[in-house]
């Protein structure tokens, strides 16, 4: 197996290619069939009913499930021509409920991120300890860095989940419905974190979301999944529509468009009035 990381794309080289991809559970059907390009420096929303596939494609770009038809390949390489090591290095991936309320500094938790770095010692030759700090600087973070994590309430929390993972430095983030348990206003300083993080350091990120709205004003491209198959994608824009929306998801939507950037955002209509 090659470390050579190998992390440049060309010109020509998407950094994920998803082609023909399948996954079975058992007797159960999860993908099927699934093409799909990601271009570096994009940013991707992924929606769809639940169990439509969502969590399974993005457990297949991080390399933790082997799709059982097809392939995956990261900057131009099959993803098992990749160590652990080097994968980590390049791949971060956030839950929703991204860390759980132990008693570890914050700190400490950010730290972690910096494992794939490390030597066998437990030691990096570059310097660690200035990406955290930075990180913890440019997420408000520094005042609460001696707080333990289950003395935070569980934003706070996901902003340290998301300091982690910025300290990890990867080219590519995956989400997994990050703002789940996050109430509006979190929600939204969590997307513009993210946004603004992704303008500075141009990484790609890939964002499982089930507010189509949010996808919306913060995606450049979204993927719909319907029962393991690729339905659907393009800009908000062009995904965001009426009759889409109806046949992916099952419900009678009225479209409108922000009053500040003209993007698609979805009301929804009572069956019953
Ligand atoms: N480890 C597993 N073993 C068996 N079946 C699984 C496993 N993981 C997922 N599935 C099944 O595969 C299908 C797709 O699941 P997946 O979690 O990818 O969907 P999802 O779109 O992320 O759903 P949700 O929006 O509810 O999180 C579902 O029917 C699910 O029950």
């Amino acid at each position: 197996m090659s470390t050579n990381m190998g992390t440049s794309v060309t010109s020509n080289d998407p950094l994920i290619e998803v082609a023909g991809a399948g996954k079975m559970y058992g007797e159960h059907r999860a993908l099927h069939n699934v093409d799909w390009r990601v271009t570096e420096g994009e940013w991707w929303g992924v929606v769809g009913p639940n169990g439509s596939g969502k969590s399974t494609l993005l457990q297949l770009i991080a390399g933790t499930e082997q799709p059982g038809a097809g392939s995956i390949r990261i900057a131009g390489r099959e993803i098992t021509s990749y160590t652990r090591k080097d994968l980590s290095r390049m791949i971060a991936v956030l839950q929703q409920d991204g860390l759980p309320a132990i008693s570890y500094p914050v700190r400490d938790v950010v730290e972690m991120g910096r494992y794939p770095y490390q030597n066998w010692l437990g030691r990096e030759s570059a310097d660690g300890a200035a990406v955290v700090d930075r990180v913890l600087e440019e997420l408000g973070l520094t005042e609460m860095a001696d707080r333990p994590l289950d003395a935070l309430s569980g934003g706070q929390r996901q902003r340290v989940a998301l300091a982690k993972v910025m300290a990890q430095e990867p080219k590519l983030l995956l989400l997994d419905e990050p703002t789940t348990f996050l109430d509006i206003r979190y929600q939204l300083q969590f997307m513009e974190l993210l946004s603004s993080w992704r303008q500075k350091n141009k990484i790609t990120i890939v964002a499982v979301l089930h507010d189509l709205n949010l996808a919306a004003q913060f995606c450049d491209q979204i993927l719909a999944l319907r029962e393991g198959m690729c339905v659907s994608s393009g800009t908000p824009h062009s995904l965001m529509k009426e009759e889409n929306i109806r046949d992916i998801f099952r419900v009678n939507p009225a479209m409108v468009n922000h009053p500040d950037t003209g993007l698609p955002q979805l009301l929804l209509r009572r069956e019953h009035e």
